[in-house]
């Protein structure tokens, strides 16, 4: 299959192009974000979307493993050899009736995408197989992240099976022990700074470029490739047919840029016809997106984009040392590296984004385990997002949604535990204290 990819600049008045084999992961000319893009009419694709589910059911070859490289044509930028994969993106798309009820919603119209089922147990190995097969195609012999704790728990898993020397940085007191344990049992070696996750982004920016380490945030455009495989296993799940909603949750906004790009991708091919909306969800204590797009009416504008608001607003942020806070550590950002891109899907879909607070959050989490596969706080920014979204009418019961749980139930036990057992919300579920006494215990169990 011939590889026609190659990274382009996003920003118009630069539209710089490089070769798909530099390790770049911003314009050297300008400094903006970069994409991939293929030469389309070269490609050689199914005729329909069916076609690659064929490949799940026979799985000829160790790439149909993968729920990421099944879909090959649709992010062809290296030779196989160089792909690596670790089984990443067999995850479920769940019917779940019973929070459809409990939101209003009609029956059969309520979906969660869980991604808590990847190999580190959150949606970013989506993205970490893309990306460590681009480091393969470039020869890169060591990697590095910052992370609020699901990207350090995926690069360590992802550099140690293919022999990558890993360097993650966190920041102090800001990730849930369920991540850290990941990142230190799969021998990466961890920098905890005195900061927050955008310190540790900035830092890692400049370690990079100046010792010449892979970067594997989702600035690597790469990396974004391999998240788009989420939208396709969505759609693939119901029947090719396209839902009305798709929600999820906002950090970095590595995600909600992916998103957007698979679907205009996917319908310029005409392998659907139509985009649905996306709704991108972000937490009152961290809701620079949802500040930028509701209240300064920032746009992408056909990349256009008044690039000014957002460099001073991060300027800001920086200069008064602001610090974002949230219960839903891992969306916990005020400075996201693709906000331009997420710019960009929310014109692709016909976007909207809005922020929520933690105490919504925590009892949408609560409702998820409770009548679900349960999740990390963040994810649950997708139900509580559809929640406010039904009740504000933006979301007819009748419309049908897939909400994105980003990561594993288990990421974040401390906060689950705390909010059953202080009786933080509606749903708190705490242990019943009894004495060690038979006809005690019975009396309970029967009352
Ligand atoms: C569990 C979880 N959910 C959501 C997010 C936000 O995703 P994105 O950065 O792609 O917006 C992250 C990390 O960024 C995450 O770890
Ligand atoms: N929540 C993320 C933050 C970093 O996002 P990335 O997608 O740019 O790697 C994390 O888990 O670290």
């Amino acid at each position: 299959m011939a590889i026609t990819a190659y990274q382009k600049c996003i920003n118009p008045d630069c539209g710089a192009e490089f070769d798909r084999t530099e390790a770049i992961f911003k314009c050297p000319k300008c400094g903006d974000l970069l994409d991939i893009q293929y030469d389309w009419s070269k490609a050689k694709l199914p005729e329909k979307m069916e076609d690659f589910s064929k490949r799940w059911a026979n799985r000829n070859q160790r790439l149909d493993f993968s729920g990421v490289w099944r879909f090959r044509e649709l992010l062809n930028f290296c030779e196989d050899e160089h792909k690596v994969t670790i089984g990443e993106g067999q995850t479920i798309l769940q019917q779940n009736d019973f929070i459809a009820k409990e939101l209003g919603m009609d029956k059969g119209n309520v979906h969660l995408q869980y991604e808590g089922l990847n190999p580190s147990g959150s949606f970013k190995d989506n993205g970490m197989t893309a990306a460590f097969s681009h480091a393969s195609l470039v020869g890169a012999k060591s990697c590095a992240c910052a992370s609020t704790g699901n990207t350090s728990a995926a690069v360590s898993l992802y550099a140690h099976s293919c022999g990558m020397k890993c360097t993650v940085f966190i920041g102090q007191g800001r990730i849930a022990f369920g991540k850290l344990s990941q990142a230190m049992d799969y021998g990466a070696q961890t920098i905890q700074i005195a900061g927050d996750f955008d310190d540790c982004m900035k830092q890692v920016q400049d370690v990079c470029s100046k010792l010449n380490i892979y970067l594997l945030n989702s600035l690597n455009p790469f990396r974004l490739e391999g998240q788009k495989t989420i939208m396709y296993r969505i759609i693939e799940s119901l029947n090719w047919q396209v839902p009305d909603w798709i929600i999820v949750p906002g950090g970095n906004l590595g995600n909600s840029s992916s998103f957007g790009k698979a679907f205009k991708e996917l319908k310029d091919l005409g392998l659907i016809d139509r985009i649905p909306c996306l709704a991108i969800i972000n937490a009152c204590g961290a809701d620079t997106l949802s500040y930028l797009v509701n209240q300064r009416g920032l746009k992408w504008n056909s990349g256009w984009v008044e690039s000014k608001e957002i460099n001073s607003l991060y300027a800001d942020f920086t200069a008064k040392k602001f610090s974002p806070h949230t219960i839903a550590s891992a969306i916990e950002i005020s400075r996201p590296v693709n906000l331009k891109k997420c710019l960009r899907s929310i014109e692709i879909c016909d976007g909207l984004v809005i922020d929520l607070p933690d105490e919504e959050i925590k009892d949408a989490k609560a409702m998820v385990g409770k009548y679900g596969l349960g999740c990390e706080p963040a994810s649950a920014a997708s139900v509580a997002g559809l929640r406010r979204l039904v009740q504000d009418g933006t979301i007819d019961p009748g419309e049908k949604v897939a909400c994105v749980l980003t990561g594993h139930a288990l990421k974040d036990p401390d906060l689950t535990v705390n909010y059953h057992t202080k009786r933080e919300g509606v749903l708190s579920n705490p242990p019943v204290e009894v004495p060690n006494d038979l006809d005690k215990i019975i009396d309970i169990i029967k009352a």
